[in-house]
């Protein structure tokens, strides 16, 4: 059977909607199915938790939310074979947009009821998991600044997700100061000034489409590392629309590696974000967890 869990907050009431299309199918094409609603944050956790380890009659678990949803769905799927499915009501979907799921929620409910099955690393980062991108520094500010934005919802409503990220991003621009960082990634040791960002990669996109680390695959059991750093606030600025094409990698302050391990730490504390949701600050011990749950794609 399948069990959706819908959070009809996503996408400022998105969620909501899609679910009513959704529920229409399901009941036209008689599919048996069952559904709950998160009534708070972190409340997928508990739910996915509860079904993928102790309801033997769960064939699979349907998301209807986005990336931060997802996000808790996978903290309640470790140690289980039951596979997700997700159907994009986010205002950003990037880990749809990374596995090629269809936006459209039909096309993606379509793509479910194939039942075919991919199975897909996670990062591990402060006892989370996530699915998409780790964002330090500039980026976990900027994070934490979009998640207070009232303008997020104003912008869920005319579909224009990445402009709230967009406007957090200048305000903290202004003020954000680099900082060094010392990396290891898996035995390699080395020293970075004036670092603007890190961001670990599990799949390419975030914030609704950049294309932060345009190599970073979800089945190869390695991080793509982007680092910018060294750059004045101006320069950044100017480089930033090229991240939407995956072109700024190309630029001399961008540094990208590989790798399955990464130790962290700065000289002032630098805030994280895994898949858009606030994970801690500086230092990590960041590991990618290889094939570690299925998803229906
Ligand atoms: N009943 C609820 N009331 C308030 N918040 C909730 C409820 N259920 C879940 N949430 C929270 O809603 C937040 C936003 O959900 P989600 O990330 O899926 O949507 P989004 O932010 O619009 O999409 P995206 O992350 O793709 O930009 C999550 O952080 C989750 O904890």
């Amino acid at each position: 059977m399948y069990h959706f869990i819908v959070n009809t907050n996503s996408g400022s009431g998105r969620g909501f909607k899609r679910w009513v299309q959704i529920e229409s199918i399901l009941l036209e094409r008689k599919i048996v199915y069952d559904v709950s609603f998160t009534k708070k944050p972190n409340h997928a956790t508990q739910l996915v938790h509860d079904l993928a380890h102790d309801s033997p009659n769960v064939s699979a678990i349907i998301i209807v939310g986005g990336d931060g949803t997802v996000h808790e769905a996978i903290n309640g799927l470790q140690n289980s074979n039951v596979p997700l499915g997700i159907i994009p009501a986010g205002s950003g979907n990037d880990f749809c947009r990374g596995m090629g799921i269809p936006l459209n929620c039909v096309e993606a409910l379509e793509r479910i009821l194939k039942n075919e099955k991919k199975l897909i690393d996670v990062g591990h980062i402060n006892n989370k998991v996530f699915a998409t991108i780790a964002g330090i520094g500039f980026d976990g500010k900027i994070a934490a600044e979009t998640s207070r934005s009232k303008l997020k919802k104003l912008c869920n409503v005319i579909k224009i997700g990445s402009i709230p990220y967009i406007l957090a991003m200048l305000k903290v621009m202004l003020s954000y100061k680099p900082t060094d960082v010392n990396l290891r990634i898996d035995s390699k040791a080395s020293s970075h000034e004036n670092v603007w960002l890190i961001a670990i990669a599990n799949t390419p996109f975030y914030a609704g489409g950049m294309k932060i680390c345009p190599e970073a695959r979800n089945n190869d059991d390695l991080f793509e590392v982007c680092i910018v750093k060294g750059i004045s606030r101006w320069k950044l600025l100017r480089i930033f629309p090229s991240v939407f094409k995956g072109q700024h990698i190309n630029h001399p302050a961008v540094r990208t590696y590989q790798g399955k391990n990464l130790i962290i730490s700065s000289n002032n504390p630098m805030i994280a974000h895994g898949d858009g949701e606030i994970v801690g600050e500086t230092p990590f011990n960041i590991k990618i967890l290889p094939s570690s749950i299925y998803v229906l794609s």
